[in-house]
């Protein structure tokens, strides 16, 4: 190790006494201007990281997904926010950092002098036995936010004092960063993922969509709210590819050269939270709408219905439509992996409504599991099938393929040609489908692809199930950190006592359920209830977001909902 070099350029990068970070549900996520030193550990980090897996890419994006810029302005939500960038590391084959080095990360990033950067590299290059005359390979890419490009630099230090190679691809959608990793990692495999470079990921997805809807007649034109982030752009290219003929799309909220627009009163999350459409998309009967956020690894769907009423379709629709129209589809072809049919699962969160997974589990009959929140840990538990499907509410997830059950999807051994035709169909999906990541706009494609050959509107599409109301608030407290979630945080371990209270509240209402646990990405408590009627789900969050903010240090307003 060369530590006059790493402490030369160390110098370069101070940390503030005071800061202190966490590697939380999507990594480091804090104030932009306190995030330099942490970059420039991340840097460090991520060779160490490379060099450990035989010199392998290991991805670095520089976004803070959904979280707005920290202006003032009159509303709650920029208040709330105060994260506007942050980072997290990608995993050769475009995973999340593997979490036994979260710790790590966070030991690094809070390493207040000098001599504790080097105790603490020491440590992890002992612990985890790395040869460090290995090359170390990094890729990043950051969102559209103006502090990124400065960011960059500070890994880049980082990455060199460890005599490390950095590529760096510019601004870029989360799931392109991750799409590139993959493909840069599996370039010598049987299976290469694909080409590296933004134009290869666009034609890619294209190809397979086209592939499948050619003579299929054209949907009516799909309306983006593009959170004013990197969506826009890349939506863009990704329309220009597919061609008009095959696909129409309008893309509102694209003014990325404006930052303080950026997630600002619309975007995927605003939509799911606020349960309205954006600013900036007049919603009328008939539209087809949907909105990314603002790195693009989420979207959802809405449309307004005869009556005009808002009507949303999220992650969990999504995961509904996508595992019924694949499950039918295997059935059709009669996939099977030797001998038998194709491990199947459908993984949610405490966040998915009720409903769909009653009708995911009851109606379709697919095992449902459920995670801890955070796509990491879905992602991982999707693993575990032939084919798993899973989505957070708020519209992040993918549907992951075996290894398998693909080769599987090319064995046309025996087959009768509508079986072939089923084949084509699963296998088109899974190119069109971002099997690195849950990707906005692969989903999108997903979701056009399957409403393009059932021939089904969104209201058709809504009609599987009807959500029970619910309602998330965010509820601002001194610290959040007191909130100890357990069960797939479905319950609270501490602050003691609380469950029980939440529970007593739960009860006087039929089918309800609430949970709290604090935010990894926002100095928040959130806070989920589901129940029967609206008035009732109302009522009830009141009265556990009235439990936790009288009773573990509220801060601001006392107006819940
Ligand atoms: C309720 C909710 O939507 N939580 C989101 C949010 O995490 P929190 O830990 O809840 O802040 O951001 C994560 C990263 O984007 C995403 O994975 C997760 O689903
Ligand atoms: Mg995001």
């Amino acid at each position: 190790m060369d530590v006059s070099l790493i402490l030369k350029l160390n110098e370069e990068h101070k940390k503030l006494e005071q800061a202190k970070f966490t590697y939380g549900t999507a990594g480091f996520r804090t104030l932009a201007s306190t995030l330099d030193p942490v970059l420039f550990r991340v840097g460090l980090l991520a060779s160490l990281r490379s060099k450990k897996l035989n010199s392998k890419f290991i991805g670095a994006m520089i976004t803070a997904s959904h979280n707005a810029a920290p202006v003032k302005i009159k509303s709650d939500f920029p208040k709330l926010t105060f994260k506007d960038n942050g980072v997290k590391l990608v995993e050769p084959l475009g995973e999340m950092l593997v979490q036994t080095w979260e710790p790590y990360a966070t030991k690094l990033a809070n390493a207040e002098t000098r001599e504790d950067i080097v105790a603490c590299l020491t440590e992890i290059i002992e612990t985890e036995k790395i040869d460090l005359t290995k090359q170390s390979n990094v890729a990043v890419a950051r969102d559209t936010r103006p502090s990124g490009e400065k960011l960059v630099e500070s890994l880049k230090d980082g990455v060199i004092s460890l005599h490390g190679n950095l590529t760096n691809f510019g601004v870029l959608t989360t799931p392109q960063l991750h799409y590139n990793i993959r493909c840069l990692n599996t370039k010598a495999a049987k299976h290469p993922y694909g080409e590296v470079g933004e134009e290869h990921y666009y034609k890619k997805l294209s190809d397979a969509y086209k592939s499948i809807t050619r003579g299929f007649k054209k949907l009516s034109p799909l309306y983006v709210d593009a959170a004013n982030g990197v969506g826009a752009k890349a939506l863009l290219a990704l329309a220009k590819e597919i061609g008009s003929e095959y696909f129409d799309v309008f893309i509102v909220n694209a003014d990325v050269a404006n930052s303080e627009k950026l997630n600002f009163e619309c975007g995927a999350d605003f939509v799911k939270l606020k349960q309205k459409a954006p600013t900036g998309l007049e919603l009328k009967s008939g539209m087809r709408c949907a909105s990314l956020d603002g790195d693009a690894d989420r979207i959802v769907y809405y449309y307004a219905d005869h009556d005009g009423k808002f009507k949303l379709l999220d992650g969990d629709k999504i995961a509904t439509l996508a595992a019924g129209f694949i499950m039918d589809l295997v059935r059709k072809a009669n996939v099977t992996i030797n001998g038998q049919p194709p491990k199947f699962g459908l993984v949610q969160t405490a966040y998915a409504n009720g409903s769909s997974t009653e009708y995911a589990s009851k109606k379709m009959q697919v095992p449902v599991v459920f995670t801890m929140t955070g796509v990491k840990h879905l992602h991982h538990a999707a693993e575990e099938f032939d084919i798993g499907v899973y989505f957070e509410a708020n519209g992040h997830g993918t549907v992951l393929f075996s290894e398998n059950v693909i080769n599987a999807f090319s064995d046309v051994n025996g087959k009768t040609e509508e079986e072939i035709k089923s084949l084509n169909i699963l296998k088109a999906l899974s190119i069109v489908i971002n099997q690195a990541v849950g990707d906005a706009l692969s989903d999108m494609l997903m979701v056009e692809l399957i409403l393009t050959l059932n021939k089904q509107s969104l209201s058709d599409w809504d009609e599987a199930y009807t959500d029970l109301p619910s309602r998330q608030i965010k509820v601002k407290v001194s610290d959040r950190h007191i909130f100890k979630p357990i069960k797939a945080d479905t319950e609270l371990l501490e602050p003691l006592g609380l469950q029980e209270k939440i529970n007593a509240e739960v009860k006087k209402y039929s089918s309800a359920r609430s949970f709290v646990r604090p935010s990894g990405t926002e100095d928040v408590v959130r806070v989920y209830c589901e129940a029967k009627t609206q008035k009732d789900v109302d009522e009830l969050s009141v009265a556990i977001c009235t439990l936790v903010f009288d009773g573990y240090g509220g801060i601001g307003e006392r107006t819940f909902i």
